[in-house]
């Protein structure tokens, strides 16, 4: 089957997007990992399906699968590139789209000067939820791997996210301590690693290890889950700068019940046709 797809991208973190509305797509876990493969394949760090919405209220379904072929709740930068590819491709004229997620819905806005904002809606820190083996909810958990102790606070954003704070975010131990914590038997589900430097209360540097990807140019809901984390503790204001090797989101939460804004770019790189 001969499929037409978009490369996109959110600050570096890559995407492969296909038009599931007027196209009959069928993946499976094989195929989104032979895709994925940077060599033999197309190359992402996410796969993302447009599809029509299964409620009335919403104009589209919206899924997400990771380069090893998992498929996941929410992917932030995706979302600012789904809401850019389905104007583009004329699937909608709204300028305030409705999507349907794994677990909720997103709200993108196109706003000028390219950029779009994404409602991601509240976060969830009830641990059972995330899901995160933890006796009571907290803002900070102490966590074992390998017989070290890490501060790590738990966030979900629809996926679930790991944070913790470091003081210099070039020697962060990102590659070796990421993947440790992102199959830890207490993340039941396993996680999303970010490692983020507090520059100023409106300001921080962020690097993300992410479940079934490694570590990315940039993560959108790792950015809203670093931020909720910093407010959790005391360290950041509403509005946050995060700043992220591909380039700088901006995150909003007010707190408590209330949504996580998060406002940046969405980029298309090239078209293409491949066989599944
Ligand atoms: N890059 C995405 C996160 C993908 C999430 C995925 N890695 C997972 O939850 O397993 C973002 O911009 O939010």
């Amino acid at each position: 089957m001969l499929v037409r797809f978009s490369k996109m991208h959110g600050l570096g973190n890559d995407f492969m997007v296909i038009d599931a509305v007027s196209q009959r797509v069928r993946l499976s876990e094989q195929t989104v990992r032979r895709l994925a493969d940077r060599h033999t394949g197309i190359g992402f760090d996410q796969l993302l399906l447009v599809e029509p919405p299964t409620r009335p209220d919403l104009d589209f379904r919206y899924r997400i699968y990771n380069a090893d072929g998992s498929e996941v709740e929410h992917c932030g930068n995706g979302a600012r590139c789904f809401a850019r590819f389905v104007r583009d491709k004329r699937l909608t004229v709204k300028d305030e789209i409705a999507v349907e997620t794994a677990r909720g819905k997103a709200i993108l806005k196109m706003l000028p000067d390219r950029l779009v904002e994404v409602d991601m809606g509240a976060p969830c820190l009830n641990p059972v939820e995330i899901p995160f083996a933890a006796e009571l909810q907290a803002p900070v958990y102490s966590l074992d791997v390998k017989g070290n102790l890490y501060e790590v606070s738990a966030v979900s954003m629809g996926n679930p996210h790991a944070v913790l704070v470091v003081d210099d975010i070039d020697t962060a131990p990102v590659k070796t301590l990421g993947p440790l914590i992102e199959r830890h038997p207490r993340f039941p589900q396993r996680v999303n690693v970010g490692f983020m430097q507090v520059l100023s209360p409106s300001h921080i540097a962020l690097r993300v290890f992410e479940r079934g990807a490694g570590e990315t140019l940039a993560c959108g809901t790792g950015a809203c889950a670093a931020v909720v984390a910093g407010r959790l503790r005391g360290l950041l204001d509403a509005q946050v700068k995060v700043s992220l090797p591909g380039g700088e989101l901006y995150i909003g939460w007010r707190g408590d019940g209330a949504s996580v804004m998060m406002t940046g770019p969405a980029t298309t790189v090239f078209e293409g046709q491949v066989y599944l």
